[in-house]
């Protein structure tokens, strides 16, 4: 049957818009060029990537939106545009916390967008190593989860990296029990990420009580495994469901339904105030009443709200902490920086680990 005339006709104005906006975005791209010819002229060294100038961007986009798309759904096309736009000034490397598949790699392409060149390494370290050694721009670690706390190996490898946080991603989690088999009765060995275990302890306990369940370094890893391995299960995305062929048995399988993962982005370059910031630091001091009290209290006196605490052992001397802290605003701002300055006199170490924006999408 032939498309009604009223159909032919919204779709003849479709093309017309499409032209337009291809048009429109290789203008953005070609003076995205420009941008970067400026840098490099200045000297601003041949990283183009600018994440405060994007955050300012991707809010602006949000907060301009009437719809009917709503403004997440938006800033995450302008996010591919800003993307492919970079990638023709500068092809970024990412390392990340693999291997494809893993929460780290779908976090990694949600900051940058999927025109750069992600590269999977299979433990925190490495990824810290490979960015300190400047084999990849930026990398992608977690830090945190909503339901099972800090991500232990990146707190304690910011104690010895000169690196820097260059910006946060939040990540809703969603795991699935996948396999090869098509039932649950035929798994007998389950393989997830220490964490994922435990985000899903209810569930598995109900659902697989006598299963063997194996911690591996990664859920990436864990799919991988079921991918190769008869009467075996791995929690993991839905990516990795795709990456290794295997059938989802049960979805959304985690205890917590808004269980949300953080993630940091971290990188050598310090970032310029986008207007809505946070800034992360490490301090320590010898032990003694009120010493938390006392490193805390400039931060009440100059208004500056605390977003994390979180303490380490100090691997320096038995039961002394360091304690990793996240306030709201950025370095440059007076009352952080005069709080800091305090703070310092208070401290027998601080550690400033970066301002970054707060994450937009
Ligand atoms: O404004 C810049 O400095 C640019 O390089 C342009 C642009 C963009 O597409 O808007 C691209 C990459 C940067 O990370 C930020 C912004």
């Amino acid at each position: 049957m032939d498309d009604s005339h009223q159909l032919q006709e919204i779709r003849a104005r479709i093309d017309a818009l499409d032209e337009q906006l291809q048009c429109l975005i290789n203008e953005r791209a070609e003076l995205a060029r420009q941008t970067a010819q400026i840098k490099q002229a200045a000297g601003l060294g041949e990283n183009c990537f600018r994440p405060e100038r994007e955050a300012e961007i991707l809010r602006r986009v949000i907060a301009r939106n009437q719809g009917p798309l709503s403004g997440q759904e938006m800033a995450r096309l302008f996010r591919e545009i800003m993307s492919a736009c970079l990638a023709l000034e500068t092809p970024l490397v990412i390392a990340y916390l693999g291997p494809e598949g893993t929460f780290t790699e779908a976090a990694a392409l949600k900051h940058f967008g999927h025109s750069v060149k992600t590269q999977p390494l299979m433990a925190i370290d490495e990824v810290f190593r490979e960015v300190e050694a400047g084999t990849a721009y930026y990398g992608v670690v977690p830090v945190e989860n909503s339901t099972e706390g800090a991500v232990t190996h990146t707190l304690d490898r910011f104690l010895v990296s000169p690196l820097q946080i260059c910006g946060e991603v939040e990540l809703r989690i969603h795991h699935h029990l996948l396999s090869r088999n098509q039932t649950i009765a035929e798994v007998n060995r389950l393989y997830a990420h220490q964490q994922t275990l435990a985000q899903c302890r209810e569930w598995l306990d109900a659902h697989l009580a006598g299963c063997e369940r194996i911690p591996v370094s990664s859920n990436g890893e864990a799919a991988r495994r079921a991918g190769d391995e008869s009467d075996c299960a791995a929690i993991a995305s839905d990516r990795a469901r795709e990456i290794y062929g295997l059938h989802a048995l049960a979805t959304n399988i985690e205890d917590e339904p808004g269980n949300t993962t953080r993630f940091l982005v971290i990188g050598s370059q310090a970032v310029v105030a986008s207007g809505n910031d946070k800034t992360s630091l490490l301090v320590s001091g010898p032990n003694r009443s009120g010493l938390l009290y006392d490193l805390l209290s400039p931060l009440a006196e100059y208004g500056i709200s605390m977003t994390r605490l979180e303490s380490r052992p100090s691997r320096r001397q038995l039961w002394e902490y360091v304690f990793f802290i996240d306030v709201e605003g950025h370095i440059d701002d007076s009352n952080l920086t005069t709080a800091l300055a305090t703070l310092k006199e208070r401290a027998s170490f601080l550690k400033l680990l970066g301002s970054y924006p707060r994450a937009v999408i």
